[in-house]
């Protein structure tokens, strides 16, 4: 499992390789660490063990670099380094600090991939500033470089825990108190494991379970996988199960469950690329005799969407693409609408690696005024009686609670019902926010 080095002697061996050609597209072509590394392990033909290695070198690297880029600063005797240096730097100090790899294994392989990918120059200052890293352990390290937790507790987890401080702020004006931030970032920092959905009348709980999976506590359609490729299973592969957060599971069952007087026939997800929720959405209407219509502004996501419900009989669901702020239907058309709104995706860190790093301040404030148009047009697009789940997988105060108060609040025909906030450190889901508001019927 490895390759000769161009310009060293020693081999570099595959997985970090591959790690490294990760970390280099994040950084250089503002790609995607989730949709690029399938194509970076396809090309170095990863499989099992190895592509494991890969992901959990990258994903570990992008991640935490807020926490491993002061200690590789503390090393360092001259300030600047390649930006290039810098990454093979953040792959060694992750084996060092947070995984299972012997200190010479994983200085001696970062000095063979410096060499091969950047020169033999840096060579020597890798192997420097690693062996100056592996004399302490992480909590000696975070001591050292992190502000201490009794002076500010939110400088020193955005350090500890590799957050950047606004961040933490929003997360931690979400949470309401100081008290479990920590364990929410932690939380943050830990892979999720992969969970299923059976999706009803298509498969069944227990052909997942069979595959190697545990039942989810909440949803009664979840399946957490214990390991393996879930695209081996045959119910994923032809659509009749799927990749889903339990979170985003209740979010929907939000929706569809929601007691409604009346008529029950028309359903709308306005927000509907890639096409999770409206997968279970729609399996979910052509049980009970319903049509969902599932809507997507970008024409790409609106094919993702027909991709995930192909296993759904056609007459129980139409994809539409469009925009959901100039809406295509009459007012009252529908008896339910999910409103999954274009958010931050400050609640799923643990699934993007370097999504904390590319977020802004600004995109909140940005996201925000079309959340609320998106929730006012869903308010008008469900018939008086009818009900509408606004959810986000985002905690922050100011798209969810928020939004849900400043359109219910210059509206007098709504009222809320329900609402609930998930999140990773107690509930094992990404942090999915979701409200319930019902249109009042007319007197
Ligand atoms: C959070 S994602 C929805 C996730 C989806 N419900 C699922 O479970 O797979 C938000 C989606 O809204 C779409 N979107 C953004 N602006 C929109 C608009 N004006 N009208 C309709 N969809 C829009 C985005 O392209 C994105 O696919």
């Amino acid at each position: 499992m490895s390759d000769r080095s161009p310009a060293g002697r020693r081999p570099v061996d595959r997985p970090r390789r591959a790690a490294l050609e990760v970390l280099t597209a994040v950084r250089v072509d503002g790609a995607y660490a989730n949709l690029v590394l399938p194509q970076v392990l396809r090309k170095h033909r990863l499989e099992g063990r190895d592509a494991g290695l890969a992901t959990e070198l990258a994903s570990g690297a992008i991640r935490m670099h807020g926490l491993y880029d002061p200690i590789i600063d503390a090393c360092l005797t001259k300030p600047r380094l390649q930006p290039e240096v810098r990454d093979v730097l953040r792959l060694g100090v992750h084996q060092l600090l947070a995984m299972r790899v012997p200190d010479h294994a994983a200085i001696s392989t970062s000095v063979d991939l410096v060499r091969a990918t950047v020169g033999r120059g840096p060579a020597g200052l890798v192997n420097a500033v690693l062996r100056k890293v592996s004399r302490q352990d992480r909590g000696t390290w975070i001591e050292q470089v992190a502000p201490a937790p009794d002076t500010d507790l939110r400088d020193h987890l955005a350090v500890a825990e590799s957050h950047p401080r606004w961040v933490v702020d929003e997360l931690a004006e979400a949470l309401g108190s100081d008290d479990e931030l920590g364990r929410l970032l932690a939380a943050d920092n830990a892979p999720p494991r992969v969970t299923l959905v059976a999706r009803p009348g298509l498969a069944e709980v227990a052909e997942l379970e069979a595959a190697g999976g545990t039942r989810t506590s909440r949803s009664p359609y979840g399946v957490v996988l214990d390991g393996g490729d879930p695209g081996d299973i045959a119910a994923v592969a032809e659509g009749r199960a799927g990749v889903q957060d339990e979170g985003s599971q209740l979010v929907a069952l939000a929706m569809a469950d929601a007691p409604l007087a009346g008529r029950d026939e028309r359903w709308l997800d306005l927000c509907a690329g890639p096409g999770g929720k409206a997968a279970l959405l729609a399996s979910l209407a052509f049980r009970r005799g319903a049509t969902l219509v599932a809507h997507e502004r970008q024409p790409h996501r609106a094919a993702l969407v027909a991709s995930a419900v192909r296993a759904v009989p056609p007459e129980a669901v139409h994809v539409l693409a469009g925009d959901g702020t100039r809406p295509a239907w009459v007012p009252g058309t529908f008896d339910r609408v999910l409103v999954d709104a274009p958010c931050s995706g400050l609640g799923a860190l643990r699934r993007r690696p370097e999504s904390r790093w590319r977020r802004t301040p600004e995109d909140v404030e940005v996201l925000v005024g079309l959340q609320q148009v998106l929730l006012d047009v869903a308010l008008e697009s469900v018939r008086p009686g009818g009900v509408v789940v606004y959810a986000t997988c985002s905690p922050v105060l100011t798209e969810t609670v928020q939004v849900v108060e400043a359109v219910v609040g210059r509206r007098d025909d709504v009222e809320e019902v329900d609402r609930f906030q998930l999140w990773p450190h107690r509930d094992g889901t990404d942090a999915m926010f979701a409200a319930t508001l019902r249109r009042r019927a007319l007197a």
